[in-house]
C-alpha cells in the first residue's frame, strides 16, 4: 500500500483547552464536516463519538484522549482529544510530546482560565506551535476581543486575530477573514450554507485596523516583508499565508480564530486554518534521542527512508483485541507482522496487526509511514513511554516525564473472590496510566491505589467495576506523602546466616545522598577490583528500590536519594542475589535512619475567584490551612485569589467554600510540588500511621 499522503500534507494536532470550553464539540463538527461523522453527536445527550468510555458519557467529559483520523482539503489531520480536568494532565501531557501543533480552544466569556494557562505552559515546554480558537461565541457574555486582551496579557503570547466576529452573542451569524479580507456569513442552522459577502458597513473600520494589525505582524517575520509592506502598504494572500504559517511553525505568532461549534459557525474555517498555519511533521518533528550503545545524542529529520522510530505514547486495555499501544511514528516505515525492538525495554515485540482509529472504531492497515499516529496489537512489555525501533539501528526517543501521585486511597473487593480480579483489573489500569499506581501497603497490608486526585481515582474504581466486574469498597482518601533524607551518611551492611548446609552471605558500604526535589533515584556503582562480583550488582540495586517503597518514619515512598556502592564484599559459597538484595534493603533503611528523615507533603496550586464581600473571609479560612496567598488579581465584580496550600488541608473544601460564599465562590486546584511537612504535622502523622488507619 503506498503512502496515501505526503509527509507534507500530514497535521498531527491536539486540541487542548479549559473543562467546558468545547473541544469534544469542537472535534464532533470537525469530524462531520470532514466526513468521518455523518450525523452531529452532542456532548450534553452523551452521543459524542470521541467520549466513548461509559463514565464520559455518562459525566459529559472527556477522560482519556481518542486519537482519530480525518481528511480536508486533500491532507490527513490526525487529531487527538485530551481532556480538561487537571486529574488527567498526563494524557495532555503525552499528547503534547508526539503533536506537531495544537489548537487551544478558550470560552469566549471565560477566556483563559487558570488552567488554559497550566495547559499553555505545557505545551511551551514542548515548543509547540498553536492556534486559538475563540468558541462559544453564541453565549451571554461572549467577548472576542477581551480574550484577545487575555492571551496577551496572561499567556504572554503574540495573538494575532486572523479573523474577526460579526456580531456576538445571539447576534453572532459569520466572521470577517482578515487574511483575504473577506466577510462569511452562515445562512442555515447546519452551517453548510456559507456566502462570501462584502464586510458589513459598521464593521469596515474595526477589521481594517485589526487587517492591519495582522500585516504588521507577519510583515515582522522577515525584512524582506516588512520592506515590501512598507512599500507597497500591504502584502498578497499567498504571502500573508506563507509568513503566518513560518511565524506559527516558529512560535512567534498564535493566530487567533473565532466561531461556534455547538451551532455550527467558524469550524470548516477553522479546519483550513489548521491546514494552512499548523506545521507538518518534516516542519518541526526531527527525531531525538539518543543511542543505547554509546549514549551519543542523536538528531535526525523525519523521514520515509531512513530506519524505523516510534513512540509509544498510550497503552490502552481493549475489550476486544486486548492490550493496544497507540504509537507516533517519527522516521521510518513499519509492516504489520514485523518485528522491532523495544529499546527503552531491550526486548524484541511483535507487531501484530496496525489499526487506525477513530474514537472507538478502528481500521487494519498494512503499513505505517513516518508522520502517523496509529495503534499496535500485540505488544507485550511495552509500556508508555517506550521506544520502538528497527532492531539494527537502535535508538531511544526523548521520552516524557510523569508526575508522581497526590493522593492515596485503600481499596479492598467486596467479596472475597473478587480479589484476585482486582489485582488484576489494578495492574491492566496501570499499565495504561503512567500516573495511576497500586501496591500494598506493608505497614497495614491493605492494597493502595493512588493518583492525581480525587475523581481520578473515582473514574478507576468505576472501571474496575464496569471493566473488569469488582465490586470495591475504598477508605478514605489520603495524601500521598513522600519520604527523604537530609544528610549524607555512609553505611556498612552485613547479612550472614548459617543454619546447616549453605549459608547466605551479603556485605555491602555504600552512601546516601539526598537528591534536589524532583531527583528520584540515582544509584551508582562505584565496586573496583570486584569486592562484590558484578552479578550481584543488579541485586543491590534491586534491594534498594524495594526499601525505598517503604520509608522508616511512616512507611511512605523514598525519593530524592542517590546511593554509591562504595565496597562489600561476598563468601565463595554463601552469597547469593538473594542475601545481597536484603543486605542492601537492611542497609538502605538503617542509613535512612541515621540520614534525618523527613516526610514530605504535595502543595497544590489553589485559584478560588470569590466575589469582594467574601474576600476576607475566605483568606482567613485559606490561612488557618496553612495557604501561601500567591496574589490576587481583579474580574469583573469578584477577585482571584492565588495561593499554594497542602493537599491535606484541602479535603472537604468545596464544601467549606460554598458555605462561606453562598455557593458564589468557585476554585481549581492542581498539584505544584513537593514540601517538607512542618515538624508538629509530622509527628502527628507518623503516630496516627503507626496506631493503624
Ligand atoms: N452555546 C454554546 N455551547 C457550546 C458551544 N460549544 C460547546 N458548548 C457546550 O458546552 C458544553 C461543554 O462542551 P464540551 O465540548 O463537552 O467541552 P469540553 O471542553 O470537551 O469539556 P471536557 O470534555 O469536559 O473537558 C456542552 O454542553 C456543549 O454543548 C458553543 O459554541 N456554544
Amino acid at each position: 500500500m503506498a503512502r496515501e499522503y505526503s509527509l507534507a500534507k500530514t497535521r498531527n494536532i491536539g486540541i487542548m483547552a479549559h473543562i467546558d470550553a468545547g473541544k469534544t464539540t469542537t472535534t464532533e463538527r470537525i469530524l462531520f464536516y470532514t466526513g468521518v461523522n455523518h450525523k452531529i453527536g452532542e456532548t450534553h445527550e452523551g452521543a459524542a463519538t470521541m467520549d466513548w468510555m461509559a463514565q464520559e458519557q455518562e459525566r459529559g467529559i472527556t477522560i482519556t484522549s481518542a486519537a482519530t483520523t480525518c481528511h480536508w482539503l486533500n491532507h490527513r489531520i490526525n487529531i487527538i482529544d485530551t481532556p480538561g480536568h487537571v486529574d488527567f494532565t498526563v494524557e495532555v501531557e503525552r499528547s503534547l510530546r508526539v503533536l506537531d501543533g495544537s489548537v487551544t480552544v478558550f470560552c469566549a466569556k471565560g477566556g483563559v482560565e487558570p488552567q488554559s494557562e497550566t495547559v499553555w505552559r505545557q505545551a511551551d515546554t514542548y515548543k509547540v506551535p498553536r492556534m486559538a480558537y475563540v468558541n462559544k461565541m453564541d453565549i451571554m457574555g461572549a467577548d472576542f476581543y477581551n480574550v484577545v486582551d487575555m492571551m496577551k496579557t496572561r499567556l504572554k503570547c503574540n495573538a494575532v486575530p486572523i479573523q474577526i466576529p460579526i456580531g456576538s452573542e445571539e447576534t453572532f451569524k459569520g466572521l470577517v477573514d482578515l487574511v483575504e479580507n473577506k466577510a462569511y456569513v452562515y445562512y442555515d442552522d447546519l452551517g453548510k450554507d456559507i456566502r462570501e459577502e462584502e464586510i458589513p458597513e459598521d464593521l469596515k473600520e474595526k477589521a481594517e485596523e485589526y487587517r492591519i494589525n495582522m500585516l504588521e505582524a507577519v510583515a515582522e517575520t522577515s525584512e524582506e516583508l516588512m520592506e515590501k509592506y512598507l512599500e507597497e502598504g500591504t502584502l498578497t494572500v499567498p504571502e500573508i499565508k506563507k509568513a503566518l504559517r513560518a511565524g506559527t511553525i516558529s512560535n512567534e505568532i498564535v493566530p487567533v480564530l473565532c466561531g461556534t461549534s455547538y451551532k455550527n459557525k467558524g469550524v470548516q474555517k477553522l479546519l483550513d486554518a489548521i491546514v494552512d498555519y499548523m506545521p507538518a511533521p518534516t516542519d518541526v518533528a526531527a527525531i531525538r534521542g539518543t543511542d543505547p550503545a554509546t549514549g551519543e545524542e542523536v538528531e535526525s529529520p523525519s523521514s520515509d527512508d531512513a530506519p524505523f522510530a516510534a513512540l509509544a505514547f498510550k497503552i490502552m486495555a481493549d475489550p476486544f483485541v486486548g492490550k493496544l499501544c497507540f504509537f507516533r511514528v517519527y522516521s521510518g516505515t513499519l509492516d504489520a507482522g514485523s518485528h522491532v525492538l523495544n529499546s527503552t525495554k531491550d526486548v524484541k515485540e511483535r507487531i501484530g496487526r496496525i489499526l487506525q482509529m477513530h474514537a472507538n472504531d478502528r481500521k487494519d492497515i498494512d503499513k505505517v509511514y513516518s508522520g502517523d499516529i496509529a495503534s499496535a496489537v500485540g505488544l507485550k512489555s511495552t509500556t508508555t513511554g517506550d521506544t520502538l525501533c528497527d532492531p539494527n539501528h537502535p535508538i531511544i526517543l526523548e521520552s516524557m516525564e510523569f508526575p508522581d501521585p497526590v493522593i492515596r486511597v485503600a481499596i479492598e473487593p467486596k467479596t472475597k473472590e473478587g480479589q484476585e480480579k482486582m489485582g488484576i483489573g489494578l495492574a491492566r489500569l496501570a499499565e495504561e496510566d503512567p500516573t495511576f499506581k497500586t501496591y500494598t501497603d506493608e505497614e497495614t497490608g491493605q492494597t493502595i491505589i493512588a493518583g492525581m486526585g480525587e475523581l481520578h481515582l473515582e473514574i478507576i474504581v468505576d472501571r474496575l467495576m464496569r471493566e473488569f466486574k469488582v465490586e470495591a469498597n475504598v477508605g478514605k482518601p489520603q495524601v500521598a506523602y513522600k519520604e527523604t533524607i537530609r544528610k549524607t551518611v555512609e553505611v556498612n551492611h552485613k547479612y550472614a546466616r548459617q543454619s546447616g548446609g549453605k549459608g547466605q552471605y551479603g556485605h555491602v558500604v555504600m552512601t546516601l545522598e539526598p537528591l534536589e526535589a524532583g531527583g528520584g533515584y540515582e544509584f551508582v556503582n562505584k565496586i573496583v577490583g570486584g569486592a562484590i562480583p558484578k552479578e550481584y550488582i543488579p541485586a543491590v540495586d534491586a534491594g534498594i528500590q524495594g526499601a525505598m517503597q517503604t520509608g522508616v518514619l511512616a512507611g511512605y515512598n523514598v525519593v530524592d536519594v542517590r546511593v554509591t556502592l562504595i565496597d562489600g564484599s561476598y563468601h565463595e559459597v554463601d552469597s547469593s542475589e538473594m542475601a545481597f538484595k536484603i543486605a542492601a534493603s537492611m542497609g538502605f533503611k538503617d542509613g535512612c535512619k541515621k540520614a534525618d528523615p523527613v516526610l514530605k507533603e504535595p502543595i497544590m496550586q489553589v485559584d478560588v475567584i470569590v466575589p469582594e464581600e467574601y474576600m476576607g473571609d475566605v483568606m482567613g479560612d485559606l490561612n488557618s490551612r496553612r495557604g501561601q496567598i500567591q496574589g490576587m488579581e481583579a474580574r469583573p465584580g469578584a477577585q482571584m485569589i492565588h495561593s499554594f496550600v497542602p493537599l491535606s488541608e484541602m479535603f472537604g473544601y468545596a464544601t467549606e467554600l460554598r458555605s462561606r460564599t453562598q455557593g458564589r465562590g468557585q476554585y481549581t486546584m492542581q498539584p505544584s510540588h513537593y514540601e517538607e511537612v512542618p515538624k508538629s504535622i509530622q509527628e502527628q502523622i507518623i503516630n496516627s500511621r503507626t496506631k493503624k488507619d
